[in-house]
């Protein structure tokens, strides 16, 4: 398992990943600070229109001869409010601008190199996830770490920003005031972060019980019929009513002790201002601040109230967006497996060998001692019970693998000096669980050989006997297979993949015979199929049927990993050993 990575780890790599779009964003986080030192002068200049007609109206109170109001004042300073206003917007914009170009394109290359990523890790990585974990990482990961840095990024800044510029305005008008509003910081930031830490958890929970919820939910409609046929629906009842109770509980006391923090921050904010708007006062009677100042600094006493509260709803986010990253650069630095840059591979197929080949998944050895034989042309029918080792074999000629002794080679040549490209275009694949992607008939033929024409997918159709039934499609060839495949059968996907395999004209055929049982007719059409495809090809067929068995040139019987028998279906039978047992217990079933 790779370490995890520290919080300045998770930054130089974010840091890497904006290396083209650094201008941009820092250019954006600069203007939400000049937002913030216009956020912060603004109450001022308000204040400044107040001071100006206290002024004139004083002095036209106390009869002071050409005293009056001076418009031409007040205009300027309206002049001047707009000024900062129209650069307070443009900065906003602009900025907006920036910091969604660099984060989106950062995001894209990010998301780039996870897919180069998982092309470049090795088939045993995948053993051990989940799909849903990796593709929660590109979706969900990479979609928290864009929040983080659009939004989060430019609150947090902007919120510190405010919190020093407001705190430098303050002090500028009256240091014993700033002092009275910074005693009540202290209370209202334990009430933010007191209330955000207790009331998370409670969130959390509220987000499980909702998973509980749609997990039951999913579990009643999908297994509706076990539930009925058991008489289950009491209990199904009983399970959605706990996890709805659950959730509503849940949601009650995180909402409620979510929504104290306004209330109770706003009581001591108010309490503040009034010791404040008090002692202000006798402050403007004394001529020591003026009245335009003690309107600004109440506003002030507002304004730094907000980034406490910022900053302790947007702690969570930070972690969250923190641990995203973390999985993310944990998994973007995974060893990659290295490609071999051996001479290229163009030649015939002549012999296939496994020579004293070891292996096993971990610690355990699964095969000991696998040695094979094959010559071109031959079709090799791999035998055995479940978990015997015959996926492996396969899995191993395909270098998906490591073997740990021995060598497997190809025209004497071992495979670990081909390049895994060379390697792996030498064989097609039929495998029972039949993949297809979500794109047209002719496109999930062409999947092996991108450049074949036409002509050759239709020529592929009609020896994989598929045509006819591609034909009755509306679309043809040009049909879509929808993501899951579900608006075709298991056993036409099976033809299709035939069909895809012959396009390919691969060198060596690897067919791992269907199990699942296909009505007579599919089953000839299947059966065909096949045998066009393995013909005059060397094939490797994980075997089922015992038509593919009897006429293979070389069975292989595994148990436990390695080959207890080898030879044809008469030599083998003659030898009344596992393969005997096995024909014969299948022979019984047909
Ligand atoms: N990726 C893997 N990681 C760990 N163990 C594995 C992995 N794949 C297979 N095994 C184990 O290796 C053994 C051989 O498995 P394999 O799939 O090769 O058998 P098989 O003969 O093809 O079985 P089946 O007919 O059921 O497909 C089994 O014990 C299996 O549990």
């Amino acid at each position: 398992m790779p370490k995890k990575l520290t919080f300045k780890q998770c930054l130089v790599h974010l840091w890497g990943f904006l290396k083209d779009h650094r201008v941009k964003l820092l250019t954006g986080l600069f203007l939400v600070l000049v937002m913030q030192v216009i956020y912060a002068v603004m109450p001022s200049i308000e204040g400044m229109i107040t001071t100006q007609l206290q002024l004139d109206v004083t002095q036209m109170a106390k009869g002071v001869p050409g005293a009056h109001i001076q418009m031409n004042v007040i205009v300027r300073i309206l002049l001047m409010l707009l000024g900062v206003y129209l650069i307070k917007i443009t900065s906003q914009l602009v900025s907006a601008f920036l910091l969604t170009d660099s984060i989106q394109k950062t995001m894209e290359d990010i998301r780039d190199a996870i897919e180069k990523k998982i092309n470049r890790l090795p088939v045993s990585y995948f053993d051990a996830q989940e799909t849903g974990d990796l593709l929660s990482r590109i979706t969900n990961d990479v979609e928290t770490v864009s929040n983080a840095l659009q939004q989060t990024l430019s609150r947090v800044i902007g919120a510190v920003c405010t919190f020093v510029f407001v705190s430098i305005m303050m002090c500028t008008i009256n240091l014993v005031m700033t002092l009275m509003v910074y005693v009540a910081l202290p209370v209202i930031a334990m009430i933010s972060f007191g209330f955000v830490k207790k009331s998370q958890p409670l969130f959390d929970t509220q987000q499980q019980s909702l998973a509980d919820l749609n997990a039951t939910i999913n579990e009643l409609y999908s297994g509706f019929n076990e539930i009925v046929i058991y008489d289950q629906q009491e209990k199904a009842k009983d399970r959605f009513q706990k996890a709805n109770e659950a959730m509503r509980e849940s949601g009650f006391k995180a909402l409620f002790l979510s929504g104290l923090i306004g209330p109770t921050t706003s009581l001591v904010t108010y309490v503040t201002i009034g010791c404040v708007a008090l002692y202000g006062c006798l402050q403007v009677l004394a001529g020591v601040i003026t009245l335009g100042q003690l309107q600004a600094f109440i506003r002030y006493i507002w304004n730094i109230n907000d980034p406490i509260a910022q900053l302790s709803q947007l702690s969570n986010q930070v972690q969250s967006a923190f641990s995203a990253m973390n999985r993310l650069f944990t998994f973007l630095d995974m060893d990659e497996v290295m490609d071999t840059q051996g001479e290229p591979f163009h030649e015939p197929i002549r012999t296939i060998d496994f020579e004293r080949v070891r292996f096993g998944y971990g610690q355990e050895p699964l095969m000991r001692d696998v040695n094979i034989h094959v010559e071109a042309g031959q079709t090799i029918a791999i035998v055995g019970p479940t978990g015997a080792g015959k996926t492996t074999l396969t899995n191993l000629l395909l270098r998906f693998y490591e073997i740990g002794g021995g060598a497997i080679k190809i025209n004497g040549r071992d495979i670990r000096t081909m390049s895994y490209h060379d390697l792996r275009d030498l064989f097609g694949l039929v495998l029972q669980d039949a993949w297809l992607f979500e794109d047209t008939i002719e496109q999930n033929l062409k999947y092996g050989r991108h450049e074949a024409l036409r002509c050759e997918v239709v020529e592929g159709a009609k020896q994989a006997n598929v045509h006819h039934y591609i034909r009755t499609l509306s679309n043809g060839y040009d049909s879509l297979i929808n993501e899951s495949g579900s608006n075709i059968s298991q056993g036409e996907k099976q033809l299709l993949t035939i069909a895809r395999a012959l396009i390919k004209d691969p060198k060596i055929l690897i067919l791992d015979e269907a199990t699942s049982s296909v009505d007579t007719r599919l089953e000839k059409r299947l059966q065909s199929a096949m045998d066009v495809v393995m013909r005059n090809r060397t094939s490797f067929v994980i075997a089922h049927r015992l038509s593919t068995i009897v006429n293979a040139d070389l069975i292989l019987v595994m148990q436990h990993g390695d080959i207890v028998e080898s030879g044809t279906h008469e030599a083998l039978l003659e030898k009344g050993g596992e393969y005997a047992k096995l024909y014969n217990a299948q022979f019984a079933q047909e």
